[in-house]
């Protein structure tokens, strides 16, 4: 039996076989061959394979996600078809006598310095899909077998290095009870979509996860973080006692489903959930949120190499809308950057990407890309309360400049005319420290904020949210975070406007409470934290919560505030 502890990051138990997902290794060496027919022939079985893997690959895109999802395979099988790209490696095998691998690295950075010298956004963004095909011809040469998550049929838990957004989003519709990774930290992406499914996981396991064989029995507690691989038979009927109460508790919190967040005195704190396809806002509906506080839009143009059209766009957000039947939905415009990328701008590697060029910069600096997702939004308006939210946002400079881009939609919309909704109330993520420090002077230009803690903590702790090695230092209870929050809620509350947290701190056990007493007016976080959100506001009054919020406030200490909120959770 191997029993070790990590990062919980999204709760629930589980129980299934564990398939270990080795990280390749796609390094390539250049080597000579002296049969260099013998080493083409080698290219052509592995461009063959990867054809064949493709075109199963659309099929399944095709059945499981949409025609549109699954037009990027067909362009991928439209370039190994292309000679030129095919022949471009033989080429380099024969006139250079050098291995197949080497040659087809070679052959695909000549085809992608070609793609981006093209003056055409588009074009150029094809050079993220030679890369991708390309990568598959090493694999196969290499005799890699292809990404293990698309052929999970299987009930399992994925242990790995790291999942990317797109692993993760892959995960959706197969039978894969949970998941531990090596890396990552509790706001990592991974760990927020665990939390939206539903599905328990744990991260930042390092070296402990090597321990794990595939095929192992696995147990995990994705509260606790706690994992055990190969359990004897006592261990195995205390996990069922545990499933049972887990059951027990689940039923309890169903109570809650119909009920509107608020304290027991009845003052209200709205809970709404998190969301990152129009599809998951079914699970939200279904658990009683009151309202989307936040639809991350950006998932909508990762895991693809061509951009969303308005269309596209429209028809994602008129879903969520209509799945929302009237309640508040909050869309987040792109918020990229960081470790979210979206392989269609081609955007450089930055030293620091949490600090570059991202969200709000980048629609500012492209209108053009920005124009067609206000548009989108602003004609989805039509069929619901749809908010829109600027991501990133440091001045006031920025949100003016945001709600200029917002009125030449308008008039585009209009001079087309095209039906929208001009009344769209329009908000702002408090997330740089700057922007809670100023917030008196930003709630004067908004209808609502919305506190994003993933990256305020990030920023004002300087601590980078997805690197394990310093999360000790990523403390929610830093009373320098709290003083933030509150500032940010005052200024809110003196301007009339509504207050949100829609950071992962929302959602932790525990918490609601508190930032109801810090004057937060709704909360937003993954669908499976709500129901627990709401029995914690409601054991409450209104004033105990301010009188904890106050004794947080006035720590000296992030250890000191956890030390009397942990006391006041078990009290
Ligand atoms: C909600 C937030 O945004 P992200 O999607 O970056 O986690 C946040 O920063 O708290």
């Amino acid at each position: 039996m191997v029993k070790f502890k990590a990062i919980g990051v999204s709760e629930g138990l589980a129980k299934a076989k564990a398939l270990v997902i080795k990280e390749e290794d796609l390094s390539v060496v250049k080597e000579t061959v002296a049969d260099a027919e013998a080493e083409c022939k080698r290219v052509l079985d592995a461009v063959e394979k990867a054809k064949q893997q493709i075109e199963v690959l659309r099929d399944d895109a095709e059945k499981n996600i949409g025609a549109a999802e699954a037009e990027i395979f067909d362009a991928h099988l439209m370039m190994l078809d292309d000679p030129d790209f095919v022949e471009g490696m033989t080429n380099i095998v024969t006139d250079e006598k050098v291995c197949a691998e080497y040659a087809c690295f070679v052959n695909c950075e000549n085809f992608q310095a070609m793609f981006r010298a093209l003056d055409d956004e588009y074009m150029q963004a094809r050079a993220a899909d030679i890369g991708d095909i390309s990568q598959r011809v090493i694999k196969n040469l290499k005799g890699i077998a292809d990404n293990a998550i698309d052929t999970i049929t299987e009930p399992c838990i994925i242990v790995a290095n790291d999942l990317t957004p797109s692993d993760t989003a892959k995960i959706g519709g197969k039978p894969v009870a949970g998941f531990i990774t090596k890396i990552g930290g509790r706001t990592s992406h991974s760990a927020i979509m665990a939390r939206s499914m539903g599905i328990p996981a744990i991260v930042g396991a390092g070296e402990k996860a090597d321990e794990i064989a595939d095929g192992d029995l696995l147990l995990i507690d994705g509260a606790a973080g706690e994992v055990v691989a190969q359990p004897d038979e006592q261990t195995l009927a205390d996990f069922a006692e545990r499933q049972k109460a887990d059951a027990a508790h689940r039923a309890m919190l169903a109570q809650y489903k119909d009920k509107e967040g608020a304290t027991s005195d009845g003052r209200r704190v709205i809970i709404e959930g998190n969301i990152g396809t129009p599809d998951d806002a079914v699970r939200v509906a279904e658990l009683g949120g009151e309202g989307v506080g936040l639809f991350r839009s950006e998932f909508l143009f990762m895991d693809r190499t061509d951009l969303p059209s308005e269309e596209e766009q429209f028809a994602a957000y008129k879903k969520a809308c209509e799945i929302m039947q009237g309640k508040p939905v909050i869309i987040r415009t792109l918020d990229i950057g960081g470790d979210k990328e979206v392989p269609a701008l081609a955007l450089e590697k930055e030293q620091n990407p949490f600090l570059g060029y991202r969200a709000i910069r980048i629609c500012l600096n492209q209108p053009e890309l920005f124009l067609i997702q206000l548009r989108a939004l602003l004609r989805a308006a039509q069929y619901g309360d749809l908010r829109i939210m600027f991501p990133m946002i440091s001045s006031v400079d920025e949100v003016r400049g945001a709600k200029q881009v917002l009125e030449q939609a308008k008039d585009m919309l209009t001079a087309e005319g095209v039906p929208f909704n001009p009344n769209v109330k329009v908000g702002i993520m408090v997330e740089i420290p700057v922007a809670a420090v100023c917030a008196d002077v930003l709630a004067k230009e908004v209808d609502f904020f919305s506190i994003g803690t993933n990256d305020l903590i990030q920023y004002s702790c300087a601590v980078d949210r997805i690197n394990e090695k310093i999360s000790y230092l990523y403390r929610p209870l830093h009373p320098g975070v709290l003083r933030l929050i509150a500032m940010t809620a005052k200024a809110a509350n003196e301007n009339g406007i509504e207050v949100g947290v829609c950071g992962e701190m929302a959602g932790t056990a525990g918490m609601a409470p508190v930032l109801c007493g810090l004057g937060v007016t709704n909360l937003s976080m993954s669908a499976s934290a709500m129901l627990a959100a709401k029995a914690d506001l409601a054991k409450h009054s209104c004033g105990e919560c301010k009188e904890l919020a106050d004794k947080l406030l006035a720590c000296a200490s992030a250890s000191d505030a956890e030390r009397i909120f942990t006391d006041w959770r078990e009290s």
